[in-house]
Order: structure tokens, then C-alpha cells, then sequence
């Protein structure tokens, strides 16, 4: 391998890395993986042996800095360029209706289409992206200023450390805990006499303050985008074309989304998941409900803190009766 001269180490170094990127967003963001793991593990043996021997030839967009050495003695601040908003809630088929109506009377008898998210329960996050490659990642904090965690957000294999394209933006989306990689980690606590998480979003908010990002590297924590801040030279006219580009740079967006014209129809796919929502492999606390132009999202503008154009519909508490002194109460 030593006598393998630079030029040639080069080129091979750039083909692992293009072909582990590749197998990365097949597996992590499509979910349909062409290698096996072994192979996928081959791949990045043999580029981290070439970076070895030509260590100034490694580059922060490599995949093999994911995993950063040296923990942090504390996050440091970052405001957000446009603030992080807050979603005004729904909690019933009335309020959905007031929010309809609030919007029909903003924008006139134009057409309106929704977009309907599942609302993933996990942790608000923010990644700023130059020229296609992740240089910064925060928390949301207060919305205006989060905490610095690019080490920790570096470490999940869901978010690309370089773009399909070199695009300058900011993208934010939502980390989260699978609720195997959840109930695995109560599991190795339990056994080591630890304190436990109490649910996914709790532990994924708890991995992502470690400052040693060995620790969250070892959480299996994941993303989904679902939103596009700050994009300069590239026209998107709706939030579901800004979702189909955020897959295409290579982000993990969530496929359970979907369009309807009219309140009824949402209404009809908040019922479908109110049950279905138990087989998904992560928690959901709702759906998010968002005006697809972004032309009518401009008309509707903001409140002081969050968009008149999107809405969160918050699932009831999962039911808990309690019986106190034999009165029946729902909490
Ligand atoms: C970009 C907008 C503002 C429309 C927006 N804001 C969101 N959130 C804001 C409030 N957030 C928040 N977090 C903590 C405290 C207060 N607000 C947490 C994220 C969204 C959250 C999800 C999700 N969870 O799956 C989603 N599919 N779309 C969102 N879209």
C-alpha cells in the first residue's frame, strides 16, 4: 500500500468518499441500502487506511470525521439568521376549522392547498450549509439563540456532511430517537444502575447536550427536514417542491406527508393517524398543518411569534383515567 503513489491515493480517496456518501444517503435517507454493511464498513476501512498515510489529504467533509475526538467544555451560542419559530396549536376539529377560515379570509377565493406532516416529537434542530458542505448545526434554544452542536449532529448519519449540490442555506428539521434505539438505552441503564429517560424525546435532547460526541455518536440518533431557511439561486414556488429538494441535496425528509384542498381533507388524515400512529418506529405528538405556496405564505406573514400559515394539531394525552377518592378523572 506505501509504495501507492499521491496522485493515485488521491483519486482513490475521492472515489471512497463519493461512493460512501452515496451508500450513506441510500441507506439513512431512502431508506433502501444496495451494499451490505460489511461492505459498507470495507469502504470506509480503506479510506480511513489512505487518510492514514496521507493525513493531509483528510477534510472535515469526509466520512470518516464524523465521530469528532476532543469533547467540549461547552457549547457555544448561536443566532439563529432568521428565527426559529413556534406553531400555533389546534386541539380539535373546530380550531382546524377557525384556522381554515382565518386563512380563506387572508388570501380571497384563491385555491388553498395543505400540506400535512407528521409532527415527530423529538428536538428542534437548525444546519447551516456553505457551499454544500455542514459547517454548523444549533439547538433551537428561545427560537431568537441555541447552543452550537455541530460535534454531536456531525455523528448522525442521517444528515449529509456535503450536499448533492453546493448550495449556500439553512435547513431546519427535527432530531429524534427510534423507539428500539429508546427502549435499548433504558435497557443498558437499567443494567448499569442509571437513571432513566423518561420517553425518545427526552433521551435524544439528553444525547445531543453531551458535550463528548463519542457519547451521542453511540445513541443512534436520526433526522427529518422540514424546512428550507435562507436559500439563495435556486426558485422554488411551494413547501412540498422545497421538501422534494431538500431529499434530492440528501436530507432524510419524512414520506408521510400529504396535499389536500380543503379542511375536510385534513381532518380525514389527522383521524387515519390518530391509531396508526402506535407502528411507527418513532413518536409523533400530532400533525403540522402548512399552506403549500409559498406565495399565499407570504400574504399570511406572521403573528409575534409564529406563522399564520401553519398550524400543529396536538393528539389528546395518551388517556390516563386515575380513580381519586372514587371520582372518575381524565388527566
Ligand atoms: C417551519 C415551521 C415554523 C412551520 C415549523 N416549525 C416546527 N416547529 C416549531 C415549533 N417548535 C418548538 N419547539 C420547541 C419549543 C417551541 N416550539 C418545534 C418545531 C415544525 C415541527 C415539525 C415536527 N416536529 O415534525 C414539522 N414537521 N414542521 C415544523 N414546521
Amino acid at each position: 500500500m506505501n509504495d501507492m503513489d499521491r496522485l493515485t491515493a488521491e483519486a482513490r480517496i475521492l472515489e471512497l468518499r463519493e461512493q460512501i456518501e452515496h451508500h450513506n444517503r441510500l441507506y439513512h435517507t431512502e431508506d433502501r441500502p444496495e451494499i451490505t454493511d460489511q461492505e459498507y464498513d470495507q469502504l470506509v476501512r480503506e479510506l480511513q487506511n489512505l487518510e492514514d498515510l496521507f493525513p493531509d489529504m483528510v477534510t472535515p467533509d469526509s466520512p470518516t470525521q464524523r465521530v469528532g475526538s476532543a469533547p467540549l467544555s461547552a457549547f457555544e451560542k448561536v443566532v439563529h439568521r432568521t428565527p426559529m419559530l413556534s406553531l400555533g396549536n389546534a386541539f380539535g376539529e373546530e380550531d382546524l376549522r377557525d384556522f381554515d377560515r382565518r386563512v380563506r379570509q387572508i388570501v380571497g377565493n384563491q385555491q388553498v392547498r395543505y400540506v400535512c406532516e407528521l409532527k415527530i416529537d423529538g428536538l428542534a434542530i437548525s444546519l447551516h450549509y456553505e457551499n454544500g458542505v455542514f459547517v454548523k448545526g444549533a439547538t433551537r434554544g428561545d427560537g431568537q439563540v441555541g447552543e452550537d452542536i455541530t460535534q454531536n449532529l456531525r455523528t448522525i448519519r442521517s444528515i449529509p456532511l456535503r450536499l448533492t449540490r453546493p448550495l449556500t442555506l439553512e435547513v431546519r428539521g427535527e432530531a429524534f430517537m427510534p423507539r428500539t434505539a429508546f427502549e435499548k438505552l433504558n435497557k443498558e441503564r437499567e443494567e448499569r444502575g442509571e437513571a432513566l429517560f423518561a420517553n425518545p424525546r427526552n433521551s435524544a435532547a439528553g444525547s445531543l447536550r453531551q458535550l463528548d460526541p463519542k457519547i451521542a455518536a453511540s445513541r443512534q440518533l436520526d433526522t427529518f427536514i422540514y424546512a428550507i431557511g435562507d436559500l439563495q439561486g435556486v426558485d422554488v414556488e411551494s413547501h412540498s417542491a422545497g421538501l422534494d429538494l431538500l431529499a434530492e441535496l440528501g436530507f432524510k425528509v419524512n414520506q408521510e406527508r400529504r396535499t389536500y384542498d380543503d379542511i375536510d381533507g385534513v381532518i380525514s388524515f389527522i383521524n387515519s393517524w390518530v391509531e396508526k400512529r402506535a407502528q411507527l418506529p418513532y413518536d409523533i405528538d400530532g400533525i403540522v398543518i402548512k399552506v403549500d405556496s409559498y406565495g399565499q405564505q407570504e400574504e399570511l406573514g406572521f403573528t409575534a411569534k409564529s406563522p399564520r400559515w401553519a398550524v400543529a394539531y396536538k393528539f389528546p394525552a395518551e388517556e390516563a383515567i386515575t380513580v381519586l377518592k372514587g371520582i372518575e378523572v381524565s388527566v
